[in-house]
């Protein structure tokens, strides 16, 4: 994962998957290209193939099961993601939580495939224990503030600049913060609190032009 983090987590709104997912992930990509700026997207399982194949962002999973392989019916799993030309995985969203034991897991098989992992927390108190587990990144996000349209960066900077005191301890493993997540200010002030970068959702995929604001985000980004 490359600085400044822009993930865009796709969810399960009408635009995340089918044509309208693999049409947002290509703006997506065109902007990634033309601002020379790395966007990790993650989509719903059964896009990971189809976007993986269609562009050449980073595609991630937004969730896996940590279970080995075997008779686990309706189970993703880390080797699943990998084979479908993903490249990593959130773990533990506000919207998909598990146990710390299966994001341990869940991690370690994602570094012995290659895949990145970042594992979304809801407060501070948690990025030393996640940190230990060295994932690529950790992501919080104040759950009140999810899909809000009030930013993290704008209500709660105390929040993000805690946690980049607190990731401190952990030099690889990077910070991102989320949550509410609008404008290219919001994205500008995060990165200045310290976040090595954000993780947004609702203000791209339910945007008119998610163009548009994908390019206001990465110009903003790149600003700092
Ligand atoms: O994974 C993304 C976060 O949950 C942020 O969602 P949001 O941008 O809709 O607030």
């Amino acid at each position: 994962m490359k600085k400044p983090v822009i993930l865009i987590n796709f969810k399960a709104y009408d635009t995340s998957f089918g044509k309208k997912g693999v049409e947002i992930a290509k703006q997506i990509e065109k902007i990634s290209m033309e601002y020379s700026t790395e966007i990790i997207i993650s989509v719903p399982p059964t896009e990971i193939y189809r976007i993986a194949s269609e562009v050449s962002l980073p595609v991630f999973a937004e969730h896996v099961d940590s279970n080995s392989l075997g008779a686990y019916t309706g189970s993703v799993t880390p080797e699943m993601v990998k084979e479908a030309g993903g490249k990593g995985t959130l773990l533990n969203h506000s919207e998909r939580r598990i146990r710390i034991d299966e994001i341990a897991e869940a991690i370690n098989r994602s570094r012995k495939l290659d895949l990145d992992s970042v594992v979304c927390v809801d407060r501070n108190e948690l990025v030393r224990a996640i940190g230990t587990l060295k994932p690529t990144s950790i992501l919080i996000e104040p759950p009140e503030l999810i899909g809000s349209g009030i930013s993290v960066s704008k209500a709660r900077p105390e929040v993000i600049t805690e946690a980049v005191e607190q990731i401190k301890e952990f030099p690889e493993v990077m910070l991102i913060a989320g949550a509410g997540i609008t404008s290219g200010e919001d994205v500008a002030t995060a990165i200045k609190l310290g976040a090595s970068g954000i993780g947004v959702a609702s203000a791209v995929m339910k945007a008119k032009d998610p163009m548009r604001v994908v390019e206001e985000f990465v110009r903003s980004a790149k600003s700092v």
